[in-house]
């Protein structure tokens, strides 16, 4: 797939521009600070409905406006679909699809698929779990849009019960008046059903990305690091012992059963867990406790890589993507943002092979020098202005 169009109105340093960038390599170059990565950045939002940079959405309006609008029209074999987002301060955001809005922006999840791999991808690696689950989130939400749905549920399931334990434990403390207590306790059995059974569902979701991706990752990293050791990656569950080890199998054909046995380890788990997260007051089992091991040879890659490592290792997870959403039929638009200048000569050899295969390959680079020669691409010089009304983004 490929963007055709793209438009931004009030989007970070942008007030308005229209792009047509075409398949290929696109290179927006321009110095520190101008725009570059904001471009990439929307339509990094435009495709998993968050930013790579921010947990929120307040930074990605531009200074003194009140709304950011990013468009894209994306070509997928042959067929066009427009896809238009508003993303409002304060107020719920709002999509439309060729025209029509959307009940929920969530909808349009999976319509623009795209891989980015960007200098904070360092924190896969290094960073805490949430960075790793979000990885996996993202891409398994590009290519089972219900999977949006599935992980909304269960987080305002885990928001309600959350609040819930706070309230029973005081009550249980309390002791005297017992009914108090019994009756949190009942309430609590039921938001364990819901949180068990929409958990299940998105960790069966995860633990079959993962075996998919698994080789992947394998086959990526012998190829940025051929000297390097092995790497490998494998889920971990906060269901502990409760779960049974074959759904953890990378090679396990799933059937619609496991689902149920998951959900009823989910609930083991939970009763295990129970005395535990009514003292603590926090939900302690969970797809949103789960983490991504990431090893090298034989130790975890957190802690042990060196910088170089860990930088292989980032990008493999990014080009195991990018290869397992090709498996699905259409490539998805890969965007490097500034990342040639961290690597050496064969990891910017090997990405750059990914990159010149790709149909469609957004770069951005301070200068032109610190992208491969190899990748001849279509350029646009990036600069910022003063205006009246601030400081604002062009393209050249
Ligand atoms: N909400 C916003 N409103 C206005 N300007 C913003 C907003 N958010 C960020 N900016 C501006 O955007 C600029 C940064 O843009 P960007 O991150 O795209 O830079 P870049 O060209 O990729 O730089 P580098 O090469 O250093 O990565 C900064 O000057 C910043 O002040």
């Amino acid at each position: 797939m490929f963007v055709r169009k793209f438009t931004l109105r009030d989007f970070r340093s942008w007030d308005g521009v229209t792009l047509e960038p075409g398949p290929g390599i696109t290179l927006f170059l321009g110095p520190n600070g101008h725009g570059k990565t904001n471009l990439l950045e929307a339509l990094g939002y435009l495709a998993t409905l968050s930013s790579h940079r921010v947990s929120t959405d307040a930074p990605l309006i531009r200074a003194g406006a009140a709304q950011a609008q990013v468009g894209a029209v994306v070509v997928n074999d042959g067929r066009e679909l427009a896809v238009d987002l508003e993303i409002n301060d304060g107020r719920a955001n709002r999509a439309r699809m060729n025209g029509s809005p959307l009940r929920r922006p969530r909808e349009i999840l999976g319509v623009l698929r795209s891989v980015l791999f960007a200098p904070e991808d360092l924190s896969l690696v290094r960073g805490d779990p949430g960075d790793r689950r979000r990885f996996l989130d993202e891409l398994l939400c590009s290519r089972i849009p219900r999977m949006a749905a599935v992980k909304a549920d269960y987080e305002k399931v885990l928001r309600q019960r959350s609040a819930l334990l706070k309230t029973a434990g005081g009550a249980l403390r309390r002791g005297g008046r017992s009914t108090d207590g019994a009756s949190a306790l009942a309430t609590l059995d039921v938001w364990d059903g819901h949180l068990a059974a929409h958990g299940a569902e998105l960790l069966a979701g995860r633990l079959r990305l993962v075996g998919e991706l698994t080789d992947h990752v394998t086959q990526a990293y012998r190829d940025i690091a051929p000297e390097s050791r092995p790497a490998s990656i494998r889920y971990r569950s906060s269901l502990g012992a409760s779960m049974p080890p074959e759904l953890a199998d990378p090679r396990r054909e799933w059937v619609r059963e496991d689902v149920e046995v998951l959900e009823a380890s989910f609930l083991s788990e939970l009763a295990v867990a129970r005395q535990r997260e009514i003292d603590r007051g926090v939900c302690l089992v969970g797809p949103h406790r789960d983490d991504l091991d990431l090893v090298l040879g034989d130790q975890p890659a957190k802690g042990f890589a060196s910088h170089g490592e860990s930088w292989s290792f980032a990008l493999s997870l990014r080009l195991a993507a990018f290869a397992l959403l090709r498996t699905d039929g259409t490539d998805p638009v890969l965007m490097l943002d500034d990342v040639f200048a961290e690597l050496d000569r064969k990891r910017r050899s090997a990405l750059a092979a990914v990159a010149a295969d790709a149909e469609q390959v957004l770069i951005t680079a301070a200068v032109a020098e610190d992208v491969p020669a190899e990748l001849d691409a279509a350029r646009f010089a990036v600069a910022a202005v003063e205006r009246p009304d601030g400081r604002t983004s062009t393209l050249g």
